[in-house]
């Protein structure tokens, strides 16, 4: 079996956390994708994961697969400035105004290293605050509390960090003024910024209220602190403008990733064109990278762009999610069970609980063995449902109405089961 072989040359037999199933013998195998489908050794099932959000117009997206043939044919690195890059950027700005200057890293990961390092150099402070069950990446500065994998498996504060980073990171809890307020009066005049997930994204969903944003924004700037967002789940998913565009909330540093490459690897940090030019080497903040504005993840990148600025494709993954999220609810309400659907554009969760999800100790409340048991009986139905009830379900431009019905159909029958295997 595959995942035995696997199993012998990477650690628990994946290459990310997040692709291990915890409630299963072994991960998915996959062997193609195309529109709405993942094609596994389980057969055909309708993803809901779409990459973790990396992808928007579906898989395999045929303006995005010739864009990178075509790069492919005038080579793939050279190293050097291309004329796309700055296409990239430019439309990038346009979208999303107050990254007026930006630079173009491999990973969301890499994305809020620097943004964080920048933020430190430009404030000549070292404190951050995250805040509970957020996720940006896989560095030191932010395995602290962390959502996605890290909170699925149980370590949201990774081994391996120095004491002396994690004292660098304070947590404040998720969507609580107060708490943020207490959080920056303690660390004083220490506090470089604030890194946030506009609309939480891995912890399951947590829409914030926008007096929480709000107080982000002012809260900062009136301690001379910058504000992150990190939007690499929502840039280019709520819309061209991202969260920020949706909230109205002008950041100083902004981090993408995901959608805007296409599901080539992609990271970019920008924001303030006076912070900005304190990176190297027109200032004193290194990041480097030999595939830093990887030709072919541009290339995929502006053809994404080409596509969302049509608007369909926000149109038709934002339906699916809620004629979606709506059918779950239905479908649940009838059966007798007591579930909490979250929505927002093309991002869903659902909770096994009573009441509501705003916070993340709400979503510790849920019953997370009936959400893995409902995903394991989906499977089973054709439906991938995102592995993890501290992940979030994507739609794309692929979902239409037709494969929405399939899968609610799908999951009718899921959940039935559910209730007869629960007795
Ligand atoms: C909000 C957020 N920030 C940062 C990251 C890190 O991005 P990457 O996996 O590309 O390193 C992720 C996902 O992994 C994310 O969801
Ligand atoms: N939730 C993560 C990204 O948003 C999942 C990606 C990963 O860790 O593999």
């Amino acid at each position: 079996m595959l995942f035995e072989r696997a199993r012998q040359v990477f650690p628990g037999g994946v290459n990310s956390p997040a692709r291990a199933l915890k409630h299963l013998p072994s991960s998915l195998v996959a062997r193609a994708a195309s529109g709405p489908y993942l094609y596994t050794d389980r057969g055909r099932l309708v993803d809901y994961c779409m990459a973790f959000g990396a992808i928007i117009l579906g898989h395999a997206h045929p303006r995005v697969k010739r864009a990178v043939e075509e790069q492919l044919e005038r080579g793939w690195i050279y190293a050097l400035l291309t004329e796309q890059e700055v296409e990239f950027a430019e439309a990038i700005r346009r979208h999303m105004p107050s990254v007026e200057k930006m630079r173009i890293v491999n990973t969301g990961t890499e994305a809020t290293m620097n943004a964080i390092r920048l933020a430190r150099g430009y404030t000549k402070r070292d404190v951050i605050i995250k805040f509970d069950g957020n996720f940006h990446g896989s560095h030191d500065y932010v395995l602290v509390k962390a959502g996605s994998g890290a909170a699925t498996w149980g370590i949201p504060t990774s081994a391996g960090v120095p004491q002396d980073v994690v004292k660098l990171t304070v947590v404040a809890p998720y969507n609580d003024v107060d708490a943020f307020l207490k959080a920056v009066k303690e660390v004083g005049d220490r506090l470089a910024a604030v890194i946030a997930e506009p609309v939480a994204g891995n912890y399951g969903l947590i829409i914030p209220d926008a007096e929480f944003l709000k107080a982000l924004r002012e809260e900062t700037k009136r301690v001379g602190a910058l504000l992150i967002f990190d939007e690499v789940i929502t840039g280019f998913r709520l819309g061209l403008g991202g969260a920020q565009g949706r909230f109205g909330i002008r950041p100083d540093l902004t981090t993408l990733g995901k959608a805007v490459g296409g599901g080539f690897p992609i990271g970019i940090f920008g924001g303030r064109a006076e912070v900005m030019d304190l990176v190297a080497p027109s200032g004193p903040v290194y990041n480097a990278g030999t595939y830093n504005a990887h030709p072919v993840s541009v290339a995929a990148g502006l053809a994404v762009l080409k596509e969302l600025e049509t608007g369909e494709p926000f149109r038709t993954a934002d339906e699916a999610a809620e004629r979606l999220a709506k059918g779950i609810e239905d479908i649940a309400g009838r059966l007798g069970f007591d579930v909490v659907v979250k929505k927002i554009a093309s991002m869903f969760q659902f909770y096994f609980k009573k009441g509501d999800v705003k916070t993340p100790q709400d979503v510790r409340e849920s019953n997370e063995k009936m959400y893995l048991k409902l995903h394991e009986i989906a499977l089973r139905h054709g439906v991938y449902l995102t592995p993890s009830q501290f992940e979030v379900n994507f739609t794309s431009a692929a979902h239409t109405r037709e494969v929405v019905e399939e899968t609610l159909a799908a999951l009718e029958k899921a959940f039935q089961q559910l209730k007869t295997e629960i007795g």
